[in-house]
């Protein structure tokens, strides 16, 4: 879980996390010595603050009301309906999960995984060559237009009526433009608390940007931080689960996303993994990585039964099944070079209903819950 912090800090209004005020701790060398995880507390915080003032002056209302003006309602639902084709096409059991929910939360969530795998294929899809720096300030200004309420396209137009509709900040959605950005330029990262940063920008804020859709349930004593927290923690496992499973595919680019620290003391370097053999050396280096990742999948279980009842099942799908990934890994006795370690079809098939049990469990009202409010 992230540590609670006692620091300040602030955002320009389109800058990114690291733009800090003074208040910052400063090192006698004058460097900020916030670490990432401070970082990112912050924001977490911001967040929660912004969604609880938000439902407050909504008198609680989690879906506004239609503003509906001729005509518009039906191309609004052809583009919601094309979210859906696109999530169905490239996620078929998180589709499937999202069935589950409301009609109103489950077109959002659709339409906030669509501007994410489009922001992805910026710098991952076939005209990632192309891309540069002024390509994604270009996406972050159509991103401000978004939340103007002024769209580009149709899948932008469905995005933009799911801003107006819940209490979603645009924060996250710069912040994943900016780890975009950290990939044109950046493939190595000195320590965990670089790749902790990446990873918060690229998923994190996933988690971020889903809490206010998914909604906190009406019985839940936990406060809004401790779930925002769990929301971060469970987009960070999902990404240091996909950095893992993807070293090899990776190496390829050119990428290393594994600390170059951690690689040193366990004896290793940029060359073993190009080498791409599997040794014990290896292979206890995975097992300390894989154990972190798992570390992070805890953090996230006690926050998803504080969602919503219909939000919990694909969230606890998306857990349980990303969370065997790491299992996979190692019954592919480590090697993630050649091998790609994936849920069989099987083993999705008996999780969804495990994962629906889960989903069963209401938010816990005893004061031994971890998140619970104190007092
Ligand atoms: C309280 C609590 C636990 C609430 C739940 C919060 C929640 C729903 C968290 C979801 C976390 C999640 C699914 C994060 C996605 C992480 C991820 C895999 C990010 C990928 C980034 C880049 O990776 P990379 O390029 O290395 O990998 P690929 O080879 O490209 O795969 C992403 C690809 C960024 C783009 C992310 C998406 C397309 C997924 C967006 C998903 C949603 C908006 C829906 C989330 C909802 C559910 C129910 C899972
Ligand atoms: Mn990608």
């Amino acid at each position: 879980m992230v540590a609670n912090s006692n620091y300040g800090g602030s955002r320009l209004e389109n800058g990114s996390i690291l733009s800090l005020t003074s208040s910052v701790l400063a090192s006698p060398a004058g460097e900020i010595t916030l670490t990432s995880e401070q970082k990112v507390y912050d924001v977490v915080l911001k967040q929660a603050a912004l969604v609880k003032r938000q439902l407050k002056s909504s008198e609680d209302l989690e879906v506004k009301p239609d503003i509906v003006l001729p005509g518009s309602l039906s191309l609004l639902n052809e583009a919601y309906d094309r979210c859906g084709e696109v999530c169905a096409e490239y996620a078929k059991t998180f589709y499937l999960g999202t069935m589950l929910m409301t009609p109103e939360r489950r077109k959002a969530i659709w339409a906030i995984y669509v501007w994410c795998r489009r922001t992805d294929e910026l710098v991952d899809g076939p005209n990632a060559s192309h891309i540069t720096p002024t390509a994604l300030d270009r996406w972050e200004a159509r991103l401000d237009d978004i939340f103007k309420g002024r769209p580009f396209d149709m899948l932008d137009a469905a995005l933009s009526d799911t801003v107006s509709r819940f209490p979603v900040d645009i924060q996250p959605f710069k912040d994943m433009i900016e780890g975009m950005r950290m990939d044109l330029w950046k493939s190595r990262y000195k320590n965990f608390d670089e790749l902790y940063l990446y990873c918060y920008y690229v998923a994190g804020t996933v988690g971020l940007m889903s809490v206010p859709i998914m909604g906190i349930d009406p019985e839940s004593q936990a406060t809004t931080e401790s779930v925002y927290n769990a929301a971060l923690a469970l987009g960070l496992a999902n990404q240091l689960t996909n950095i893992l499973r993807d070293v090899g595919e990776d190496a390829r680019r050119g990428r290393v996303y594994l600390p170059q620290d951690e690689l040193a003391q366990a004896g290793l370097s940029d060359e073993d993994i190009f080498a791409g053999k599997v040794t014990d050396k290896w292979r206890n280096f995975m097992k300390k990585q894989i154990k972190r990742a798992r570390k992070f999948f805890d953090d996230a279980e006690s926050g998803v039964t504080e969602l919503s009842a219909a939000s919990r099942w694909p969230v606890w799908a998306a857990l349980v099944l990303y969370r065997q990934i790491l299992d996979e890994i190692e019954a592919n006795d480590y090697n993630n070079f050649t091998r790609r370690a994936y849920v069989s079809k099987p083993k999705k098939f008996i999780s969804l209903p495990i994962a629906y049990a889960k989903a069963l469990v209401p938010p816990s009202s005893r004061t031994s819950n971890p998140l619970v409010k104190a007092g």
